[in-house]
């Protein structure tokens, strides 16, 4: 997958924070190949959250050994619109950043400047952040990140209560974004995620650490697309401008 679907559909995206990542190629192709659909790569600067990993420089070097992938940099920094152009040029595709790294006044301004450098608007979401904040924006993003498990650390427990959250966001809007999940996702707790409405996940230490990522895959895939289905929200995104920009 190298693009957003133009449809409300499943799509599996590994995070690589509990890889080895001294083997970042290898660790990525082996899930790709296992039928993930995007990479969801998660940057740290040690000031938004407790804890620092890859930047632009890595994911460059990424996207030379994996030209096609759709790359989802999930920007765990306190500022965002400093990373906004790096990022594009080291081939990412969707920039989710956080609505509590930045102000108000801010956002307009960040969200602009992703989209002129060509790529999708992921807004993040803290636990403790109310899903009302997203309103105003949510005409202008393509995507919402919900956070089941506080950012700085992959292998935390999954937060249940976060549900709630994606359940207001799909019954309030049911087709106008994709809704990505993240942090303690994994065979066990999606079957939460795909009731509540999800459609992109993020699953990252369970994916890693399976014997059977193939099946894991495609077992997480199919439950949200049977809950969509029923829901019927497998549909076209209504607001098309999502699909054009
Ligand atoms: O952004 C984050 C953590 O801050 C997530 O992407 C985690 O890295 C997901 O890992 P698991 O919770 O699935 O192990
Ligand atoms: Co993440």
């Amino acid at each position: 997958m190298d693009s957003l679907p133009k449809g409300i559909k499943g799509i599996i995206g590994p995070s690589i924070l509990s890889a080895d990542l001294s083997k970042l190629t290898d660790e990525s192709r082996r899930l790709l190949d296992a039928g993930a659909d995007y990479l969801h790569l998660d940057v740290m600067d040690g000031h938004f959250v407790p804890n620092l990993t890859i930047g632009h420089p890595v994911i460059k070097c990424l996207r030379k050994n994996i030209p096609k992938v759709y790359f989802d940099a999930h920007m765990m920094v306190a500022k965002p619109e400093q990373w906004i152009e790096e990022m594009a040029g080291a081939g990412v595709n969707q920039y989710t950043f956080h609505i509590e790294s930045t102000t108000k006044e801010s956002m307009p301004e960040i969200i602009r400047k992703i989209k002129e450098a060509d790529m999708k608007v992921g807004l993040g979401i803290k636990p403790k952040t109310d899903i009302s904040v997203v309103e105003e924006y949510i005409n202008d993003i393509d995507v919402v990140l919900i956070m089941t498990v506080e950012p700085g650390f992959g292998g935390q427990k999954f937060m249940g209560d976060m549900m709630e959250k994606i359940r207001w966001l799909r019954k309030t809007y049911p087709q106008l974004l994709h809704i990505e999940v993240d942090g303690g996702v994994s065979t066990k707790t999606i079957d939460d995620c795909a009731q509540a409405g999800a459609n992109m996940i993020v699953s990252g230490s369970a994916l890693i650490d399976s014997k059977q990522p193939d099946k894991d895959i495609e077992q997480m895939r199919n439950l949200i697309d049977e809950n969509l289905k029923s829901k019927k929200l497998h549909l076209q995104i209504t607001n098309n401008e999502h699909c054009s920009h």
